[in-house]
């Protein structure tokens, strides 16, 4: 269950749902405080105040719609996503359900450079307004991941920050949009369902399948379209209210292991239900070097708080939750048969990254729900 916060305080808006809203221009301990006890509560929160220029963002979000207004044709010139590039449907364990068309990008500014190409019919102005956005999104990444050093009382503020800065860091930047219900004469056959099966799915359309993010820390930013969810401790859905003026935060799974587990990534997924106006939202996803190694920071290892994890490097851990996927793609539709049309959109961990695994359960539908509780892979758990 969530609850809301009893004793409303200045420097932290709370939502009715309980889902903290944090000013970053507040006292800097006020805010390390807050940011730790929400990356600890929900591993997730909301910024105001987060000094990224309006004008950074409404470049890129001009850029995105432009691309998604295309034929699709034109728009499939940038794909298939390998993973890199323009692609739709067909998203993670779950998202196979959804509707969903998007641009990954490896967040290097000569990759942006070169991809812009396929993209846009004006390459110059995608890659400067991608790559400025980038930037400021790590500058906040890194800023947010020294504010939670500082509230973790660590000596060196930097020792997260320093994991993303690199700009060969193994980050992405990806641009995600959801249609709405309403006909968009773009799209066609199998990408474009008849208005009337749209709105009959319209109901329980996932966007998005559940999933935690992999990366250390993701800096999402949203039109005023709704239909982010998290997944509470408890095993609540939360639905986010979309705010354009904000950042959302997630938790991510590396994170999730250099705290040795006193923060948790956050599970969510996209439901866009009757929105008659497309959701779009664009992520920053910070990562590690695909060579860095990922561990619990050495403070936050004790005797009565043991390594919960072992040394492992970010670019194998990537390859692992690839693997994975790449399992269940393979099973997906034994998985389907075994899960059903409801089931898939229904079932989510009841406790937080714990599936489970009954003994009814199906092969299959223990073979997911084992990979969805595997927040950190098996061979990255110690011993
Ligand atoms: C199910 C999956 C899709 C995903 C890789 C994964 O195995 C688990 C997380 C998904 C995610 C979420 C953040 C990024 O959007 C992404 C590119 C990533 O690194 O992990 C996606 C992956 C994807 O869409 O392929
Ligand atoms: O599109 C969204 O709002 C969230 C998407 C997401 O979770 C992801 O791309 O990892
Ligand atoms: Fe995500």
């Amino acid at each position: 269950m969530v609850v809301p916060s009893p004793t409303p305080l200045r420097s932290k808006i709370t939502r009715a749902l309980g889902i903290p809203v944090i000013d970053l221009s507040l006292e800097r301990s006020k805010v390390c405080e807050l940011i730790v006890k929400a990356c600890e509560e929900f591993g997730f929160f909301q910024v105001i105040n987060h000094g990224v220029p309006k004008e950074i963002i409404c470049r890129v979000e001009n850029e995105g719609r432009e691309f998604f207004s295309k034929p699709a044709l034109e728009k499939k010139k940038a794909g298939p996503p390998t993973p890199f590039g323009y692609g739709c449907k067909n998203i993670g364990f779950n998202g196979d359900k959804g509707e969903l068309e998007y641009i990954l990008l490896e967040a290097h500014p000569q990759s942006i450079c070169q991809r812009s190409i396929s993209i846009s019919t004006n390459p110059h102005n995608f890659s400067s307004a991608v790559n400025d956005y980038i930037q400021a999104t790590r500058d906040l990444a890194c800023e947010i991941l020294n504010l939670v050093a500082q509230g973790l009382w660590l000596e060196d503020t930097s020792i997260f920050s320093q994991l993303i800065r690199d700009v060969n860091s193994d980050s992405c930047f990806r641009i995600n949009h959801y249609p709405s219900v309403n006909v968009d004469s773009n799209m066609e056959d199998d990408w474009n369902p008849s208005p009337k099966l749209m709105f009959e799915h319209s109901k329980h359309r996932i966007g998005f399948g559940e999933h935690s993010d992999p990366q250390i820390l993701t800096i999402l930013r949203s039109n005023d379209v709704g239909g982010l969810q998290i997944c509470s401790r408890d095993g609540l859905w939360i639905p986010v209210p979309p705010d354009s003026n904000q950042f959302c935060i997630f938790v991510g799974d590396a994170f999730q292991a250099l705290t040795n587990g006193r923060f948790q990534s956050v599970r969510h997924r996209v439901v866009v239900a009757n929105a008659v106006k497309p959701r779009m939202s664009m992520m920053y996803f910070a990562a590690p070097l695909l060579d860095a190694s990922i561990s619990p920071v050495p403070q936050m290892v004790s005797l009565q708080n043991p390594a919960l994890y072992r040394h492992f490097t970010w670019g194998e851990y990537k390859t692992t939750v690839l693997l994975l996927e790449a399992l269940v793609v393979r099973f997906r539709h034994e998985i389907d048969l075994q899960v059903g049309e409801d089931g898939a959109q229904t079932q989510h961990h009841s406790s937080h990254g714990r599936g489970k695994l009954g003994t009814e359960c199906s092969t299959f539908v223990c073979l997911q729900e084992e990979i969805r509780a595997w927040k950190i892979p098996q061979s990255c758990i110690w011993p």
